[in-house]
């Protein structure tokens, strides 16, 4: 029977989806799952508890990174799909490459929370989609980023 389709990066194809963040196809993965919530998108994952950073309660600022890098990325393919007026398909679908991320860490994450990931598209000029995300655990922003995607240039 087929895979259901839904999220962003099940459209990625399998060449393009070995990410350690959102490749499906990456078994050691964190496997993120980004769908639109209205005008902005949004993922949801509870980090296993061995992503500790220095302290046993609160969550790995690198995780914290890949994570928001990881559904800005998905979040910029499937602005810019919308943009063109096409449906998401693995064939269709673009790949965006991160040139630029900045993280702003806000207050620490705790672990065993689950982690809320919230994408805004805050710009798209050809290439380049500029995409700001909010990752929010148990109410709280814990961390801003803003990240520069840019599509790799054989999906155009
Ligand atoms: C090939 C890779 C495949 C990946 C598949 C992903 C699948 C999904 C997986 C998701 C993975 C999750 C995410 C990950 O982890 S992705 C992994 C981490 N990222 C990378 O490894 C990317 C490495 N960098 C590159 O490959 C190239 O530099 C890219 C492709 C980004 C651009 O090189 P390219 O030759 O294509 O384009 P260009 O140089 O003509 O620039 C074009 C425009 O962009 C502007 N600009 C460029 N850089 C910057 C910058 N730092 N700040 C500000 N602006 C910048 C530039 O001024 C120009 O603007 P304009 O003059 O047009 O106005």
């Amino acid at each position: 029977m087929e895979d259901k389709l839904e999220a962003f990066q099940d459209f990625y194809p399998d060449d393009y989806s070995h990410c350690y963040g959102c490749g499906r196809l990456n078994e050691h993965g964190m496997q993120i799952k980004s769908y639109w919530d209205g005008e902005e998108s949004v993922c949801r994952i509870h980090p296993r508890d061995y992503y500790t950073g220095g302290m046993k309660h609160i969550v790995y600022g690198g995780l914290i990174a890949s994570l928001i890098d990881c559904h800005a990325a998905g979040t910029a393919a499937a602005a810019k799909i919308k943009e063109l007026g096409q449906e998401m398909t693995r064939e269709t679908m673009p790949r965006f490459v991160t040139a630029n991320l900045n993280v702003n860490f806000k207050a620490p994450t705790p672990i065993g929370a689950e982690i809320e990931l919230r994408g805004k598209v805050l710009e798209i000029k050809g290439r380049k989609v500029t995409i700001g995300v909010d990752l929010i655990a148990e109410g709280v922003v814990c961390a801003e980023g803003q990240a520069l995607m840019i599509q790799v240039k054989e999906t155009l």
